[in-house]
């Protein structure tokens, strides 16, 4: 069973069409990664399979549960972490993450194991007993990446994982996100770092004004366009939408 599986989606904004049909299946234990210009349509897409935006139409299925009829069924499997997240400021990084970790563990020595999980991937060292109001940036994204994956989510769909962390820490949030799907989990993101998505995911799907105009491996994709690296994929793609 394909771990999402999306069909013709469409969705629009009053008379904006932002999704034209986007179509694209995702493999259990693959790291996805949605890419596109601004406005393309990634975040559109993300919220639909998270359950949070209704699809005008179309189909959009995790695990075999479709996201309109059945939405609990879907959320059991998935943790989003939204591109412009916050955590409650007035708590610390650790009481945060316990605060989550109450809504999901079953038992407390699953609280236990999930807390220890978050703070291990926040990396925060001691400052995860100070106040979430005293974090920079990309403190904030490192413990906002740690509790969406503490959880073991069979789905880990993450908007712009990395944006506004400094090079250090984006490299060990890509590490943190491949030893999750090591341990069985699967990966949908969205990002505008070509590097990035050339080195962290299995397969891209380039999308540009609502439409999937690519999907492949990165070698994949490379060798279709003759190109040396995704960004010359990319710009060649948006080009020809434009020109060809
Ligand atoms: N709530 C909304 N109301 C009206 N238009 C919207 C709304 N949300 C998104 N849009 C429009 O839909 C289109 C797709 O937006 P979306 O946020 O999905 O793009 P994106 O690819 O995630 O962009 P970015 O890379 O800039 O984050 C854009 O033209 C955007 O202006």
């Amino acid at each position: 069973m394909k771990v999402v599986e999306v069909i013709d989606l469409k969705k629009s904004y009053g008379t904006f069409q932002a999704l034209k049909g986007v179509k694209f299946e995702i493999d259990g234990g693959e790291i996805f990664g949605l890419i596109g210009p601004n406005g393309a349509g990634k975040t559109t897409t993300l919220r639909i399979i998270s359950t949070l935006l209704k699809p005008d139409s179309g189909s959009v299925k995790v695990f075999g549960y479709d996201v309109t009829s059945s939405p609990d069924d879907v959320r059991k499997f998935i943790s989003y972490l939204p591109e412009d997240a916050g955590a409650y400021k007035e708590l610390t990084g650790l009481e945060y993450l316990r605060f989550i970790a109450r809504f999901f563990a079953r038992d407390e020595a699953e609280f236990k194991d999930m807390v220890e999980k978050g703070v291990q991937i926040a990396k925060l060292k001691d400052r995860i007993t100070s106040k979430v109001s005293t974090y920079s940036k990309g403190m904030i994204r490192r413990l906002l990446i740690a509790r969406a994956l503490m959880v073991n989510p069979k789905l880990a769909i993450l908007d712009e994982p990395t944006s506004g962390l400094d090079v250090l820490n984006a490299q060990e949030v890509r590490k943190v996100i491949k030893d999750y799907t090591k341990n069985g989990g699967t990966v949908l993101l969205s990002s505008h770092n070509m590097l990035e998505v050339e080195f962290l995911c299995d397969r891209i799907a380039l999308i540009n004004e609502g439409q999937i105009a690519r999907i492949g491996s990165p070698v994949q994709l490379k060798q279709e366009f003759n190109a040396v690296n995704i960004e010359e994929v990319f710009t060649e793609v948006i080009r020809c939408s434009q020109t060809c």
